[in-house]
């Protein structure tokens, strides 16, 4: 169980292809973004906008109507639905990220069920976990490619054990709730873990992003990398490091108590130059 967790390193990672010359929007996936309930519109924004940053092409906000008001004079690039709002019609290229925001209230549980059912990838975060940890592994009902990006409190939630109990053995933690829940993980934090087909450790990142909606935007990243068919290891190692590369930008220039979760969201494409230079030299 406690194989070693690599390292990673920013510089080699591998990032996003070059575009083709004949690229349209209908290249690079369809996010939608779950999220936004009364009074978290901005966890619901604040995803949206970091998928539209790391490229997908289409992004849709599916939040409580109290929320879009908002979304749509921040985002305007983003289109909407209201909750309660039906899958049935997706795309075929869509990835949803599910939980910024979202509340735990009954129309979230009507939300969740529903999603439980789809086969497209997706992203859990946030009270999508908690309510995930109350109802266990039977909501995930259809087979699909999912990501899940527990802090160690919604790990404790998951586990039914306290955040003490996930600190003090994350490896443990990590592999826990893949065994339990399957599926590809983070457990965020210091060196964020992450567990896929491969297990790596993130060495960036620092206390600066303990701020509200950091997390918020890890979730949009890498719901925008999965919508642009990188397959799951590389959105999962290419998205914590390409997050947490940003937050160190962020730190450096906000310094580390003054840094909000929008000014990692405004280096993530200072990153993105940066992977693409580096994957040049290489
Ligand atoms: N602007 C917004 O609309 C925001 C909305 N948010 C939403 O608020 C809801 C509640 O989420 P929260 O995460 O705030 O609340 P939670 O109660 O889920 O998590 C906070 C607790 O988790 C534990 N924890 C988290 N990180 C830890 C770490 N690195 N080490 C040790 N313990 C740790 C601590 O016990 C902490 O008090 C979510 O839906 C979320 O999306 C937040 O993302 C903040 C911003
Ligand atoms: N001390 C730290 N060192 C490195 N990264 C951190 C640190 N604190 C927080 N982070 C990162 O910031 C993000 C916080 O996410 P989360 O706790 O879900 O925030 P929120 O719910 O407010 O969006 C995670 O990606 C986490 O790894």
């Amino acid at each position: 169980m406690n194989e070693a967790f690599v390292a990673l390193n920013w510089r080699t990672v591998p990032t996003l292809p070059a575009r083709s010359p004949q690229a349209h929007k209908g290249s690079f996936g369809h996010v939608f973004a779950v999220g936004g309930g009364p009074g978290m519109g901005g966890a619901l924004a604040l995803a949206c906008v970091a998928a539209y940053r790391v490229g997908a092409g289409l992004v849709t906000a599916v939040g409580h109507p109290s929320a879009i008001p908002y979304l749509a004079a921040y985002l305007p690039e983003a289109t909407w639905r209201d909750w309660p709002a039906s899958f049935a019609d997706l795309p075929d290229q869509a990835v949803l990220a599910v939980g910024p925001g979202l509340g735990q209230g009954l129309a979230a549980h009507d939300l969740l069920r529903e999603i439980g059912t789809l086969s497209c990838p997706q992203v859990w975060d946030a009270d999508a976990l908690n309510i995930l940890a109350r109802f266990g592994p039977e909501l995930l009902a259809a087979d699909a490619l999912r990501l899940f990006t527990p802090h160690p409190g919604e790990a404790a939630r998951l586990l039914g054990v306290p955040v003490a109990a996930i600190q003090a053995d994350r490896v443990a933690a990590i592999c826990r709730l893949q065994a339990r829940y399957g599926g590809y993980w983070v457990l965020k934090g210091h060196h964020s873990l992450l567990l896929g087909g491969g297990r790596w450790l993130c060495p960036l990142g620092n206390p600066g992003m303990a701020t509200g909606g950091s997390g918020d935007v890890l979730t949009g990243i890498l719901a925008g990398l999965l919508a642009q068919d990188l397959e799951a290891d590389k959105a999962l190692s290419l998205g914590v490091c390409l997050h947490a590369r940003a937050g160190d930008l962020a730190a450096a220039q906000m310094g580390e108590a003054s840094l909000l979760a929008r000014d990692i969201l405004a280096a993530v494409p200072r990153v993105l130059q940066e992977l693409a230079q580096n994957n040049d030299g290489n």
